[in-house]
């Protein structure tokens, strides 16, 4: 074996993740959720900002109701026709309530396109996360974030804009008539007013801290019931439900907690308004009444300004709460940001769609040029300077104690994972140097922990594979022994095999892996533990059919059982993350204590 120059380079992985596994960042960035939120916001503005014309318009139109019904009623007081001024009055009517309802439904078509953009940003970049990333993560927690934090954007995102838009422009105006009429009495009405806005400022962030506090609680409860939900038989068998319900219950009274405290800040601050409005309606009074009573303005004036005032009371309350619902969105801005800010596997698969048609279907080599890697930075190393070579064709096998790195080795030439020094090779090419999705499409693999997902037999089966033909199923069907389950089964391969194929048993789960990976053609085959469940005779038609596939492909095998594997053009024995020693079984039994010691307790002689 001639092992190519090793090339030392850099750690290139990613950072490790949070410590918590939660996605990195936080609520504390000055105005990072408002910017978030603003962001989702940009691309609806004209579609929101068209929903708030049509509200406005239909409300000044029902404002316009009682000056066209007295109009009806003077007339027909005189003994005017009043045809006139009802037609008026019933356009009034039906139009106003008409672009009400125009504008209320083109607002809420406007958010849920606006959530719909950022679910499919979310789940989009969520696909394409690192794997380590995932590994470190919760998933509850982020499916929490396409679910709970769109939902919560979507609810907020309406309401901050029409209370943004409606009650500044109202305000604004009614400011502008209350000036008109008295600047002295807008001054001091402007003066008790502001301090609904120094309330507002402190409370605001109270808000959106509270919320975001809930949105996590509302996390971690999805991260809680994914645990139990995935390993629900495991759960039960230890009759854990008890201790498990009580974490989830935990969680849920924290959002309890988090959600009263926003709910309090916020009648704090709506409470603070009205009383606000009440105290400034009094002095306005009394200001009013000294200025009426010194002849600085008259009594109408006052009347007027007061009525005005009145009228300001509800916007205020309006914007109040819109700074609430802002801050109740950013929080959840927040926490799709973050989790749009998790670090994901290179872009070029987007800019080479076309790179998995050129899949390599043509048998290809692999080699490992002094390898080390670990997980993370702080973790013991898992390969220590690893060097191997396989040609292209042929059966190789990887042995060796439990933990010895078998596994590392497919996460590294799959690109789950990238080495911390030395080169990883297929085909003779540097697997960095290949644009990813041709890489994967060029390999089936057939990992060793449940690989079977929910959906039909034909969805698994034709995953990655989208229309395979029907001889090609048929043949991998046979060649993994899956034909006479699928005849059996009473959809055939439309049956739903359940929640991570929960209705197969393990070793049909371990075909339907087989099959789906047989079914890519691949120009590299890699098989971990793939036939550690099967019964005798199906371990060895499946042997069969694997020697078979080693002809025209190169396969490389993972296995404990090694009565699987003597038959292998190579076996490469590894302990402790170091290759100790390749050969054939006969030659390993010669040559290496360790490879001696397996075969002789798993009954295995020359
Ligand atoms: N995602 C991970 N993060 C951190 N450490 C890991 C991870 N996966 C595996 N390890 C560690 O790396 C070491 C090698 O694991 P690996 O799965 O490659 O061993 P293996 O030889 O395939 O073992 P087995 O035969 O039991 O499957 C083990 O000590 C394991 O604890």
């Amino acid at each position: 074996m001639t092992a190519p120059p090793s090339v030392d380079t850099p750690r290139t992985g990613p950072p490790a993740p949070a410590p918590d596994g939660a996605p990195p960042g936080g609520p504390d960035r000055p105005w990072r959720g408002q910017r978030a939120l603003l962001g989702h916001l940009r691309p609806q503005r004209w579609r929101m900002a068209a929903g708030v014309a049509l509200g406005l318009v239909g409300s000044v139109m029902g404002l316009a109701q009682p000056l066209a019904a007295k109009r009806v009623m003077d007339d027909m007081g005189r003994g005017a026709p009043a045809a006139g001024p009802v037609l008026v009055l019933s356009l009034l009517v039906v139009a106003g309530a008409a672009l009400a309802g125009l504008g209320y439904y083109v607002l809420q078509w406007s958010a849920e396109s606006l959530v719909c953009t950022a679910r499919s940003r979310l789940t989009d970049r969520l696909l394409r996360l690192r794997v380590s990333v995932v590994e470190g993560s919760e998933p509850g927690d982020l499916i929490s974030r396409v679910t709970s934090d769109t939902t919560l954007l979507r609810q907020t995102a309406p309401q901050a804009v029409s209370a943004a838009v409606t009650g500044t422009l109202v305000t604004a105006a009614t400011v502008v008539m209350m000036g008109l009429l008295d600047a002295v009495l807008l001054g001091v009405t402007l003066a008790v007013v502001a301090f609904v806005g120094v309330v507002v400022a402190v409370v605001a962030p109270r808000i959106g801290r509270a919320t975001h506090g809930t949105q996590e609680a509302v996390g971690r409860i999805g991260a809680a019931l994914e645990r139990v939900l995935g390993a629900f038989r495991t759960v039960k068998a230890s009759g854990a439900e008890r201790h498990e319900a009580a974490a989830l219950l935990r969680e849920a009274e924290r959002a309890r907690r988090t959600g009263i405290r926003a709910a309090a800040w916020e009648a704090v601050s709506a409470t603070t308004s009205a009383v606000v409005v009440q105290v400034s309606f009094l002095v306005v009074l009394g200001v009013g009444g000294a200025r009426v009573a010194s002849g600085a303005t008259d009594v109408s004036t006052l009347v007027a300004f007061l009525l005005y005032l009145f009228a300001l009371a509800p916007r205020i309350g309006q914007l109040v709460e819109g700074v609430g619902q802002v801050q109740m969105g950013a929080a959840a801005a927040v926490r799709i940001a973050q989790a749009e800010e998790l670090e994901t596997e290179e872009q070029e698969d987007d800019e080479t769609e076309n790179e998995t048609e050129d899949v390599t279907r043509a048998p290809l080599s692999v080699s490992f040029d002094r390898v080390s890697f670990a997980y993370r930075p702080g973790l013991p190393r898992v390969h220590h300077q690893v060097s191997f070579s396989v040609p292209a064709r042929g059966l190789t096998a990887f042995v060796g104690p439990s933990g010895a790195g078998k596994t590392t080795l497919f996460s590294l030439i799959e690109r789950f994972y990238e080495q911390d020094s030395g080169r990883v090779l297929l085909g003779g090419e540097d697997v960095r140097q290949w644009p990813l999705a041709r890489l994967r499409a060029s390999i089936g693999y057939v990992e060793q922990d449940v690989p079977v997902l929910a959906g039909t037999l034909r969805d698994n089966l034709t995953l990655g594979t989208p229309d395979p033909g029907a001889g090609e199923l048929a043949r991998v069907l046979r060649l993994a022994r899956l034909d006479l389950l699928a005849d059996r089964l009473p959809d055939g391969l439309d049956t739903d095999v359940g929640h991570r194929g929960s209705r197969l048993s393990g070793g049909e789960r371990q075909r339907v892996a087989i099959a789906r990976a047989l079914l890519r053609r691949p120009g590299l085959l890699l098989l971990d533990e793939a036939t550690s469940q099967l019964d005798a005779a199906n371990e060895a038609a499946l042997r069969d059919t694997i020697t078979d596939t080693a002809r025209h492909t190169t396969v490389l095998v993972v296995a404990h059982r090694l009565s699987t594997v003597t038959t292998a053009d190579r076996i490469v024995v590894m302990e402790a993350g170091r290759v100790r020693a390749v050969g054939t079984h006969a030659e390993l039994l010669e040559r290496d204590a360790l490879y001696r010691g397996l075969a002789s307790t798993q009954l295995l002689g020359p």
